[in-house]
């Protein structure tokens, strides 16, 4: 039985005032019955690790290098952000893949020295508007799973979350039937790859405009186990609702 995640991911948002809200929130969730998961800039790692000491929520980084040290001016390594006091990292987001021109064969570099230090890493794809109306959209996923994902998967060690480049931050959401179709196909793909085992224990995430109105419909489409949210999950206000759904569903 996979186990629900509510992940937020503040990308460069944030400063020691928000930390005040994630108090609220592990607060608000402590024996949730889901896993919580906050992703704030490299900044406020450290602090928030402190603010949720005593909470369920976790704490994880957007973003690593794929070597474990050297002159990479600006870069965190993996075992950094283990160091900080992270479990977990984002990887592969489509604004690193445009903004930095990561490739998925980078994604699945930074994956592997990620997965090896030993955070759960939370590895995106997505497709564009332009890939989608050329219907194009399980090409694009399929593609981005294979080379992004590295081998040695767990459902302990890996979650995939889908985000349609065109909904990210757009208020526009794709139809629930549009969402289950990515989200069954990317089952089917890595228990095809890792076993059924595996495959079936690896957590698919929704990600775009999830917001605590459409939290629940999102949350009972078939393959959703869980949401990484951006937007949303800067305030508990917003957040808060929205995990709620998740404890719900
Ligand atoms: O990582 C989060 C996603 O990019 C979604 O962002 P959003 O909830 O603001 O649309």
């Amino acid at each position: 039985m996979r186990r629900k995640l509510a992940a937020g991911n503040w990308k460069m948002n944030g400063t020691t005032q928000s930390l005040k809200d994630l108090s609220a929130l592990g607060s608000a969730h402590k024996g949730s019955g889901v896993d919580i998961l906050i992703c704030p800039p490299a900044t406020l790692l450290a602090p928030a690790v402190q603010t949720v000491s005593r909470s369920d929520i976790r704490i994880g980084g957007q973003d690593c290098h794929d070597q474990t040290n050297g002159a990479h001016t600006g870069d965190i390594s993996a075992e950094m952000l283990v160091d900080a006091g992270a479990s977990a990292v984002i990887l592969g987001h489509s604004e690193r893949r445009a903004d930095h021109h990561e490739t998925s064969e980078d994604v699945r570099a930074k994956a592997k020295a990620a997965q090896a230090a030993g955070l759960m890493t939370v590895i995106c794809l997505g497709e564009s508007l332009l890939q989608r109306e050329a219907t194009n959209t399980l090409d694009i996923i399929g593609a981005q799973l294979s080379l992004s994902v590295p081998d040695g998967a767990t459902g302990e060690n890996l979650v995939v979350a889908y985000e349609p480049i065109w909904a990210i931050g757009s208020g526009l959401t794709p139809t629930p039937d549009q969402i289950g179709e990515v989200h069954d196909f990317m089952r089917t793909r890595l228990e095809r790859r890792f076993g059924a085992g595996v495959g079936r224990s690896v957590r698919l995430l929704y990600g775009g405009s999830v917001k605590p109105e459409n939290a629940a419909e999102i949350f009972a489409i078939s393959n959703v186990d869980g949401a990484l949210v951006g937007g949303a999950s800067l305030s508990a206000k917003d957040f808060s609702p929205i995990i709620s759904a998740l404890e719900a569903s």
